[in-house]
């Protein structure tokens, strides 16, 4: 029984939990990196398949670290290192005589899309030679910058798989909403014969995965993710004289003066006093970044939407989420808080000083970035069956099915 205690750990994980009664020979597993702008994650996946049948997710082992690979641009050694550590999560959960047969990727984010192309391959180079020493099955391209079109397909295939839609009438599969550190993404599947029309030919996207053939709507909005978002609103984006500035914005309170890093730099920051701060003059600044930025599909205001990321750890934040459960809620849930967190810094922004910009952002973002009403109402999911709600999945299948398309 390859399951039982047998590699030496004190208190074995070992994958997959739910099985003993399966044949072993229908086990597999797969190994997927997310290295994003503001962490890299590891998700070990095992599946069952059964027949021809497409495989079934059993569970999943997920481990994180902070910062992300692109905060090593100048030491992509110790870049490499966090994902060493993590991939040693991954041999003391996956029984070793599965190791050469599972296949380990790292796919990488905006983050590394923003670098210079140089130092971009640099680490990703590192992370490559890393595979290659490692036990794992290690396919061709096992390192790679993603571009936005998959992220977004990739997690839509995650979520209308946990949510049941994938292999049954089109009709009801649900839009994803990504919002990152870097980029954010949405996607769904148009029902409307206009949306096909309407919009830019790149956000229509066709997909093949396990025979089933789709035609989705995706755009991936770089430099519209929440932590960059947060530095074009303080107007610090490819600002020369960083070290030497303070970057200010009415999304702050007033008399803070503090320091934030990101992707590896410092920067100072602060709120104005001159100007009243509060919700309304926050706005105005950030509607500025997003008026006319994005495509608006008139389909999605009433179509169900799927978000989550830094939509679902700021509602927490904001309080109108449960941080385990999540739930429903409406778009102008957002506004309400951002209005109320703006007026009385002090009382409201315990945590993070960018509370009032972030959730004042998120409103702007769906409400004039996309075009979503006040009453549009998403679901806020950070797991769905115990599954991380993340591109990972989705990505995982993919490497499945390629590698089964090439033995
Ligand atoms: N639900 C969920 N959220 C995740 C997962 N991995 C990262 N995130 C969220 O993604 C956000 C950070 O985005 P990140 O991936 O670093 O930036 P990106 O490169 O712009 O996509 C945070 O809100 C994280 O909590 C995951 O596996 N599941
Ligand atoms: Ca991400």
């Amino acid at each position: 029984d390859v399951y039982s205690p047998q590699y030496g750990i004190e208190n074995p994980d070992i994958l997959p939990s739910r099985l003993t009664s399966v044949n072993v020979s229908n086990v597999f597993y797969g190994i997927m990196f997310d290295a994003g702008s503001t962490g890299t994650r590891i998700h070990i996946y095992s599946f069952i398949q059964k027949g021809l049948e497409p495989p079934q997710v059993d569970s999943e082992i997920f481990e994180s670290v902070k910062p992300g690979l692109s905060a090593y641009v100048d030491d992509p050694e110790q870049g490499a290192e966090t994902v060493r550590e993590l991939l040693d999560v991954a041999k003391q959960t996956i029984p070793s005589t599965h190791w050469h047969t599972t296949p380990v990727v790292l796919k990488a984010t905006a983050g590394l899309r923003l670098l210079p192309e140089q130092k971009a391959q640099a680490l990703l180079l590192e992370v490559q030679e890393l595979f290659e020493d490692s036990p794992f099955l290690v396919p061709d391209e096992c390192v790679s910058i993603m571009n936005g079109t998959y992220e977004g397909i990739l997690a839509w295939i995650t979520i209308n798989f946990l949510t049941g839609h994938l292999y049954g009438a089109n009709e009801n599969t649900v839009g994803i909403l990504d919002l990152g550190g870097a980029s954010t993404q949405i996607t769904f599947l148009p029902q409307a014969e206009g949306t096909l029309h309407a919009a830019p030919k790149d956000y229509i996207s066709s997909f093949e995965m396990f025979n089933n053939f789709y035609k989705l709507y995706t755009h991936s909005y770089l430099g519209f993710g929440l932590k960059v978002a947060r530095l074009a609103v303080l107007g610090a984006l490819d600002a020369k004289d960083v070290d030497s500035r303070r970057f200010t914005s009415s999304c702050l309170p007033p008399s803070l003066k503090a320091e934030w890093k990101f992707s590896g730099i410092n920067y100072k920051f602060g709120g104005i006093k001159e100007v009243p701060s509060g919700f309304q003059s926050c706005y105005t600044e950030i509607i500025k970044l997003i008026q006319k930025k994005l495509d608006q599909q008139d389909e999605i205001k009433r179509r169900t939407f799927y978000a989550f990321s830094y939509y679902y750890d700021r509602a927490v934040d904001a309080g109108i989420i449960d941080v385990e459960e999540g739930g429903v809620i409406r778009v102008k849930d957002f506004e309400t808080k951002a209005i109320e967190v703006c007026k009385d810094f002090n009382k409201a922004t315990k945590g993070s000083p960018f509370l009032c910009m972030d959730l004042t952002y998120i409103t702007a973002l769906l409400k004039e970035g996309f075009g979503f009403y006040d009453n549009t109402e998403l679901q806020l999911a950070k797991k769905v069956n115990n599954i991380e709600t993340s591109w990972a999945l989705g990505a995982a299948f993919h490497l499945i099915q390629s590698l089964r398309s090439t033995a």
